[in-house]
């Protein structure tokens, strides 16, 4: 893969010709090219006028003139949504990949779906309306659920508790052994006596290990704590929703006697919470579920134990920390094993930016192995999204502008409670996609996997080892799970609203336009198969989610005009807006990509002049992409495992095709279909015909239409900040006036440099400046050959200068290749 990479930038490099910003007299590379503020008929284009020598800026005076009072806050907070009382078709999401799960995928059928709030206790018809009110009426409901069947749990049992599964398991016992071997290895001189001490410290320790790990659900616990969290939820969010038909194939998975695997994106606390809740209040078993030792927290961790959390490290390296990670990896398989259920984060942190993170495979690959060493005979995957108009925890700005992420503590959970019941949430939506079988999911990727090492044992090139090729495998299983889940997540009224407000109106907009704005996107959305999790009038709806997002981070006013929205665009209320608006990256990312790569393709002279279409090669904008793909891999999962780079090219030329942004073409239709012929023979014939077979590059028309300029400009405006986040990282290195730097003092410095841009209207998007990106940008760089990373006391260094210097040439190739993506066009 590094290979691969480097040998692509290589490419790149080679063919690269130098743009005009180079290094300025003082040494320092300039950033950026500022757009021209060029004025369109419709608006989409962003723009102030008062600004000098055309820079656009966002810095706005402090406004306060919301319009919403104490009292319109405490209606907001009591009205019902509409949202159960509809029952229409809707598309149903979290379908299985046609490809990699063939047997279970229905296509893109539609189900008639009543959602149903589950706050809602009467209306779900879970408990009639007794004479002693609902507070009785609750009670009774939760103490009536099923009980559950926890066998295994830790002291419960006796001698034959899950805790004796894990000493006596060989994998358990071979790490005490290693590992006390290793400790005395230095020491031999005592012989037998020292290392029989060392067994019984590392087997205590192991007690210890397990003691921290394992949880230990009680169904009493379950029960009081669902009533409690139950009538939380209900004094902050206006309802819980779900699909009732998604709880009956998540029903009928957990029935069949394997363990579920419930694998949710993580945005909130409350995940776990509504998660068990929803289970528990459809008496369908809650998992155990895997929760982070920084949640060890005084009586909490206590009771997330008793309610199934078990608790693990954040960080550990298998290798160094063999003993933790075979009990690790032990209690999991024997929990399976003994009729418990798994929950965990394969994004292993909450995102911090809304979008999904790139997941991490290490949990996935104990459930893998358990299934491969046949200690279970199968499992259900069962991908599942949690959805808030409004997150519990506030926003995460501080953690993106550099600060340090605050404790978790006993009077930090207090606090965030009392705050949040202060508040309200709007909706929460749980969503479950169709469960499917890890064994299904296992053996198409590893097929693909082999395939893969097949064709570099056909080229000559060095092939993968089995350990490599499994690591790839459950990698490749962890990103489809995580791409195929968030293409599939509901999008919320706040996260539409934000979406168009930075999109398209961060100079603000009348309500009835963005009701308009809205009612486009619902379209959009619905047409490519997406729910939305709120229904009504948009206007209504526009209104939920400017009361929900509040004024710090909306500006809602009267004027002469009417009514009058614009988004507050100071970088706090910027990253925070954004954090809701990027949950529809995942609809727009791939139109985005391409519509950055097309700016980048066509010259200069395309947008002043008269002329009425531009050709662009299709190579060079596939070369492009698959750039940006690489460049934002630490950032974004674009592509599923078992697609290809070109379908979702085709594709996003098709949809710009209707909609008019590139031309329709007789012969782009010839072409393609003798792409196609050839991708066929390629599968059927010998490679010497594979050989003979030259494709010609396709050339693509791009309109240059206003309407056509101004979409493309709105879906390069999507991804916009994240190529700005990683143009600013790659030019600060080539400023460094060291070799080297610490990786926390750099991304200061980067931070304060991206200030001080924006603070010039050097940066467009205020939204670009975020830690979690800069990381990002280093691992790509350090792909790319243009970086060095060393750790040392986990302290982690960065070096730009290697003795031949080569490095900081590809940096600031890297750089100035950046730059053509993110420069705007006169
Ligand atoms: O987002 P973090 O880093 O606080 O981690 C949240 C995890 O749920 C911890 O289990």
């Amino acid at each position: 893969m590094v290979e691969a990479l480097s040998t692509g930038f290589q490419n790149l490099y080679n063919k690269y010709t130098r743009s005009e910003n180079g290094p300025q007299d003082d040494g320092r590379c300039e950033i950026y090219i500022v757009p021209p503020n060029k004025k369109s008929a419709n608006t989409v284009v962003l723009v102030d006028n008062n600004t000098p020598q055309g820079f656009q800026r966002y810095r706005p005076k402090a406004r306060r003139s919301f319009e919403f009072d104490v009292k319109q806050l405490c209606i907001s907070k009591h009205l019902k949504w509409q949202i159960m009382r509809q029952s229409r078709l809707r598309t149903s999401t979290g379908q299985c990949c046609p490809i990699c799960i063939p047997n279970m995928a229905n296509g893109n059928e539609r189900v008639v779906s009543n959602l149903r709030n589950l706050l809602d206790i009467y209306n779900i018809k879970a408990v009639k309306k007794s004479m002693f009110g609902c507070f009785v009426d609750d009670l009774k409901f939760f103490y009536q659920l099923k009980s559950q069947e926890y066998k295994y749990i830790y002291d419960e049992v006796g001698t034959h508790d899950i805790a004796q599964y894990v000493l006596e398991d060989e994998v358990v016992v071979k790490a005490i052994s290693t590992v006390a071997r290793n400790a005395c290895a230095d020491d031999l001189t005592d012989g037998d006596s020292r290392f029989d001490e060392e067994m019984k410290t590392q087997q205590a320790n192991t007690r210890c290990i397990l003691t921290v790990i394992s949880a230990n659900a009680k169904n009493w616990v379950y029960k009081v704590i669902g009533w409690f969290t139950y009538r939380m939820v209900s004094l902050l969010a206006t309802s819980l929703v779900v699909q009732p038909a998604q709880i009956e194939r998540v029903r009928e998975a957990e029935q069949s006697g394997l363990p579920v695997i419930y694998l949710p994106l993580h945005k909130s606390h409350m995940d776990y919470i509504l998660l068990g809740l929803v289970l528990m209040m459809n008496n369908i078993k809650p998992p155990l579920v895997a929760a982070g030792e920084n949640l060890r927290v005084f009586f909490i961790s206590k009771l997330l134990s008793f309610l199934g959390a078990f608790y693990i490290k954040r960080q550990v390296d298998t290798k160094k920390d063999q003993l933790y990670w075979s009990v690790l990896s032990s209690y999991i398989k024997n929990s399976m094993k003994n009729g418990h259920h798994i929950e965990f984060f394969l994004e292993g942190a909450r995102t911090r930016s809304g979008k999904c993170c790139v997941p991490k495979a290490g949990l996935l690959s104990i459930i893998v192995d358990a299934y491969r060493e046949k200690v279970i005979e199968d499992a259900w995957i069962i991908p599942v999204s949690m959805n808030y108009d409004r997150i519990l925890e506030g926003n995460f700005v501080r953690e993106q502008l550099g600060q340090p992420k605050k404790k978790e503590t006993f009077f930090v959970a207090i606090w965030t409670f009392i705050k949040a019941i202060c508040s309200h949430y709007g909706i929460m939506r749980v969503d479950f996609n169709k469960p499917y079988r890890l064994r299904d999911l296992y053996e198409s990727i590893d097929k693909l996997t082999q395939l893969e090492n097949e064709s570099l044992s056909k080229n000559g090139m060095e092939v993968m080892s089995p350990t490599i090729c499994y690591k790839n495998t459950v990698d490749r299983m962890a990103k489809h799970i995580v791409y195929d889940c968030w293409k599939s997540t509901p999008i919320m009224s706040t996260h539409a609203v934000c979406f168009i407000l930075l999109n398209k109106y961060r100079n603000g907009t009348t309500l009835e336009q963005l009701a308009k704005d809205l009612s486009i996107l619902r379209d959009k959305l619905s047409q490519g198969d997406r729910d939305v999790g709120f229904s009504g009038k948009s206007i209504e709806v526009i209104k939920h989610a400017l009361d929900l997002l509040g004024p710090k981070l909306v500006v809602y006013e009267n004027t002469d005009n009417g009514h009058f929205v614009k988004p507050i665009l100071d970088v706090s209320a910027l990253i925070e807006l954004s954090y809701y608006a990027n949950n529809l990256i995942s609809h727009f990312m791939h139109k985005s990509i391409v519509a950055l790569t097309i700016f980048k393709l066509v010259s200069q002279e395309f947008w002043n002049t008269s002329i009425t279409e531009k050709k662009i090669s299709r190579k060079e904008l596939v070369e492009d992409v698959l750039f940006l793909f690489n460049l934002l891999q630490f950032d974004f999962v674009f592509i599923k495992p078992c697609d290809s780079l070109d379908n979702i090219v085709e594709g996003v030329i098709r949809s710009f095709e209707e909609e008019d942004i590139i031309l329709i073409d007789n012969m782009l239709e010839e072409e393609r279909r003798s792409r196609n012929m050839a991708k066929h023979l390629d599968y059927d014939s010998d490679d010497d015909y594979q050989q003979s077979y030259v494709e010609v590059d396709t050339q693509y028309r791009v309109n240059t239409n206003v309407s056509s300029l101004n979409n493309l400009k709105f879906y390069r405006s999507v991804m916009m900040p994240y190529l700005e986040c990683m143009a600013e990282s790659a030019g600060s290195f080539l400023a460094l006036s060291e070799s080297s730097v610490t990786e926390r003092e750099h991304i200061q410095t980067i931070l304060n440099q991206m200030h001080e841009n924006l603070e010039e209207g050097i940066l467009s998007y205020g939204e670009s400046i975020s830690v979690d990106t800069i990381k990002h940008s280093f691992l790509a760089f350090e792909k790319f050959n243009c970086l060095q990373i060393t750790t040392k006391d986990n302290i982690k260094t960065l070096c730009v200068n290697n003795q031949s210097s080569e490095l900081n040439e590809g940096m600031q190739v890297m750089s100035e290749y950046i730059e053509e993506f993110v420069k705007q066009i006169n």
